[in-house]
């Protein structure tokens, strides 16, 4: 079942090496069809070199459990899931631990918004979640999904396709599992280039202006909800 999903899961997965965004088994990527409430994703703890299209894993939204596949799914479907029901315009969701945004996580910062590069792709800062408590390292996985979502609260997913959870790693999201590769590189690249900017100048600053101008021209004066109480 799913062939085209996991077809296009396949690909996407072995773009996170070609993209240098992982080594080794690191990282994962997922994509839904959300008429049938079934996800595809990764199989856990597989070789990139090794994986083939029929090895991934077929998992029901509803309950997480496996409904095709022999193998493990990512031991991070849990997380994929929470996020696949909390936002419910993406359609492919990716973890890496791509350096400079993995840095960024480690060091509980999130990645400003301060350079027109940033501003094209992500409308906010992209946040690094609070710590998770006690209560929530029994289902460390789903409860990875509940820290996201929390930091999400009041910015628009859509707008801002990616997010750091504190001391892991990147996680981003996009209407296709490739586009969220996409947005896996771009976050990337935006958090190594915040990096060096923040080593030259650790009071740089962002003119707003600028994310206006940015944002909007490349996403449609619709992309914005500039209404207060709206999420951005
Ligand atoms: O973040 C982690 C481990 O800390 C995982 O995401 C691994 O990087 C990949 O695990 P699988 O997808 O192979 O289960």
């Amino acid at each position: 079942m799913l062939e085209e999903l996991k077809e296009k899961v396949f690909q996407a997965n072995l773009d996170l090496v070609k993209q240098n965004l992982v080594i080794f088994t690191w990282g994962n990527v997922s994509g839904i069809d959300r008429e049938k409430g079934l996800m595809v994703i990764k199989p856990s703890g597989v070789s990139y070199d090794d994986m083939k299209a029929e090895d991934m894993v077929v998992v029901e939204l509803a309950t997480g459990k496996v409904v095709e596949g022999t193998m493990n799914p990512s031991s991070d479907t849990p997380t994929h899931i929470e996020l696949y029901k909390a936002f419910p315009n993406i359609s492919g969701v990716v973890h890496t631990h791509s350096t400079y945004a993995t840095a960024f996580a480690q060091a509980g910062l999130s990645i400003p918004n301060i350079g027109t590069t940033h501003a094209d792709y992500f409308y906010k800062d992209i946040p690094c979640t609070r710590d998770m408590v006690e209560s929530e390292m029994a289902e460390y996985e789903k409860e990875t999904g509940t820290v996201i979502i929390d930091a999400f609260k009041d910015i628009n997913p859509d707008h801002t396709p990616g997010v750091l959870v504190k001391c892991h790693g990147p996680f981003s999201w996009g209407t296709s599992p490739a586009n969220a590769v996409y947005n896996a590189k771009v976050m990337e690249q935006c958090a190594k280039m915040a990096f060096v900017s923040l080593t030259l100048n650790p009071d740089t600053k962002m003119n707003p202006l600028l994310i206006e101008k940015h944002y909007l021209r490349k996403h449609g004066p619709n992309a914005y909800y500039g209404q207060p109480g709206q999420k951005h």
